[in-house]
Formats: C-alpha cells, sequence, structure tokens
C-alpha cells in the first residue's frame, strides 16, 4: 500500500524565505496525524503542498502514490479544511450541499445530509449566520462527503471554544471511521492531538524534528533524573534530545532503541506534550545546547 504522504528532500521558499526544508516523511495509511509546531513553523506549507495548492521549491511530495492535484482523480482522494474554514456566507447550508454534489463525482448525499443532522445545523440557514462552530461542522462535511481517502485539516478547531472543539473532534473522528480515511491535521492543541491522533509530526524552524507513530515515539522517549556529573555523559545508544539543569541536578529528554540502561538516574516515561516541547525546544537552541550531552556541554 502506498503511504498516504510521503517527502523526499522537500523544501518550500516564499521569496528569500525558507518555509520547510529538507523533509522527507513516509506516513502510512489509516492514521489520523497530528502535525504539530510553533508559529511559522512551516506546517500550512506542508498540508498545501499535499494538497497540490502550492508547489515545491526542493525535492517532491507524493500524496496516496501520485503527485498532488495533478488529475481529476488526485483531487477526489483528498478533502482539505483551510484554517479559516472557508463556507460562503450567502449561501444555505443546503446550497452548499446542492454545490458539493454538483462539483464532485463521488458525492455522498446521505453522508452529507447524516453530517448535517448529527451537527444539527439548519438547511435553511445562511452560513454567514453560522457560529464558528457550526461552520467548522459545515466545512467538515462537505470535505468528507466527497468521499476522499485522506481528510487534510488546517488548524480546523482554532477558533472553536472547548466544548465546540470536542463536538468536532468528535464529528471528525466518526468521519474518518465511517470513510475508512487517513486524516492529518495541523494543531496548536496538544491535548487535541493526544485525544485522537496516533502518529505524530513535529515541525519547528521549517524542518521535521521528529515523526513517527505516537505509541513507539512514547516508548523510545523517557526522562532521566540524576546528579548533574552521572548525566553528563550518556551511555552509547542514547540521544540528548532536551536537557534542563540546577547546579547539582539535570532532567534530560532522551531518545532510545528501547528502554534506556539502568543507570545512577531515575527512569521516568514521559507523555506526548513532554516530547512535543522537547522537539520544539530543541530547534531553537544553538546547535551546542541540542548535540547528544558531553561533558563540554554541561559545563
Ligand atoms: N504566501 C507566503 N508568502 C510569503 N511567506 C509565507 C507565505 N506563506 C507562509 N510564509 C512564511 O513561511 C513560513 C511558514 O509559514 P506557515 O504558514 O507554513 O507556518 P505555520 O506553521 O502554519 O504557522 P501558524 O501556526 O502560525 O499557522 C513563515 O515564516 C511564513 O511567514
Amino acid at each position: 500500500m502506498n503511504p498516504v504522504l510521503e517527502a523526499k528532500g522537500l523544501g518550500k521558499r516564499y521569496g528569500r524565505r525558507r518555509a520547510l526544508t529538507d523533509c522527507d516523511l513516509s506516513v502510512p495509511q489509516g492514521r489520523v496525524v497530528g502535525l504539530v509546531g510553533p508559529n511559522g513553523a512551516g506546517k500550512s506549507t506542508l498540508l498545501q503542498l499535499a494538497c497540490g495548492l502550492i508547489q515545491p521549491t526542493w525535492g517532491s511530495i507524493d500524496v496516496l502514490g501520485s503527485r498532488p492535484g495533478t488529475s481529476a482523480t488526485q483531487l477526489a482522494k483528498v478533502g482539505f479544511v483551510a484554517q479559516d474554514t472557508p463556507v460562503y456566507a450567502t449561501l444555505s447550508v443546503a446550497d452548499h450541499l446542492r454545490m458539493g454534489a454538483r462539483l464532485n463525482p463521488g458525492w455522498d448525499e446521505q453522508f452529507a445530509r447524516r453530517g448535517i443532522s448529527r451537527s444539527g445545523l439548519d438547511l435553511d440557514q445562511k452560513a454567514g449566520r453560522l457560529s464558528g462552530g457550526q461552520r467548522a461542522q459545515l466545512a467538515l462535511t462537505i470535505a468528507a462527503a466527497k468521499r476522499p481517502e485522506l481528510l487534510i485539516f488546517d488548524e480546523p478547531a482554532a477558533a472553536l471554544d472547548p466544548l465546540a472543539r470536542h463536538g468536532f473532534l468528535e464529528t471528525l473522528m466518526e468521519s474518518v471511521a465511517d470513510l475508512g480515511a487517513s486524516a492529518i491535521l495541523s494543531s496548536h492543541a496538544l491535548s487535541d492531538v493526544e485525544r485522537v491522533c496516533d502518529y505524530l509530526i513535529v515541525l519547528a524552524d521549517s524542518r521535521v524534528q521528529v515523526a513517527g507513530e505516537v505509541t513507539q515515539l512514547l516508548q523510545s522517549h523517557h526522562r532521566l533524573a540524576g546528579e548533574r556529573s552521572r548525566l553528563a555523559t550518556l551511555p552509547h545508544g542514547l540521544e540528548a534530545v532536551h536537557a534542563e539543569h540546577t547546579n547539582r541536578a539535570s532532567s534530560v529528554i532522551v531518545r532510545s532503541g528501547g528502554a534506556p540502561p539502568p543507570g545512577p538516574w531515575k527512569i521516568e516515561d514521559i507523555d506526548l506534550e513532554t516530547l512535543v516541547l522537547a522537539y520544539m525546544t530543541r530547534a531553537g537552541l544553538p546547535a551546542a545546547h541540542t548535540a547528544p550531552m558531553t561533558e563540554e556541554a554541561t559545563r
């Protein structure tokens, strides 16, 4: 089975600004992927490249086995909900469904009607009068009713209150399960990512910092806590992702092949938020702080 998204040496430049650099990814199908990273990391750029809305400056990207946006068949396989969940303000909810049916050969009217009634939307309501949460539900329903193999969301729940956000994510998961589709969503809300995603990509400073199955990432990352002098040099096979020190104590997030070896330190599991923050912080530090810990790095 083709990866849902495969990038090789992918890069994008806007004028002199690099938005994405040396991006290598191979995301398997059937995953709900959380794409996280600080403002300006390149998340929207990656998602727009995946939809074929923009073209790479360097390298290549394939989505479901072919170049994004290059044919009607390829376009029909991908549903995209952009950052501001755009809808047509003067058209009613029913008008949106009619337009969806006319524009998409694979349109599933029953699926669309089910989505609208599940979200409690009124077919006669003008989209311009919908709340942010209702607008997001409408945009999701339209993207999903074309029965794509991949749904892409750019910060879909960013403007929603916690209740609307909860409802939106529930609908998103139900839609993905109904369709048997894959999904990629960018988000700043790590709790949302933790709730719905089983695959993680951390982008920072225009580069992929880490990517993989969430369970595997959590199994291969730990916190070592102990005396600073004892943690100054790590055994072979442990990579320090991020370290914090007081005068005498150190706390180091490490990556390893499996469980870290026992030593003069306490070994703790970490959660998704700790993992993401460790990689985001590392990306923001000069090289001397990001290298595997050495005597020099901790001096
Ligand atoms: N059309 C554009 N023209 C020029 N620069 C752009 C354009 N789009 C994005 N950029 C720049 O590319 C970089 C990456 O932007 P991008 O929108 O992909 O980041 P992001 O991770 O989605 O950010 P946010 O979380 O704030 O939405 C930023 O420095 C941004 O200013």
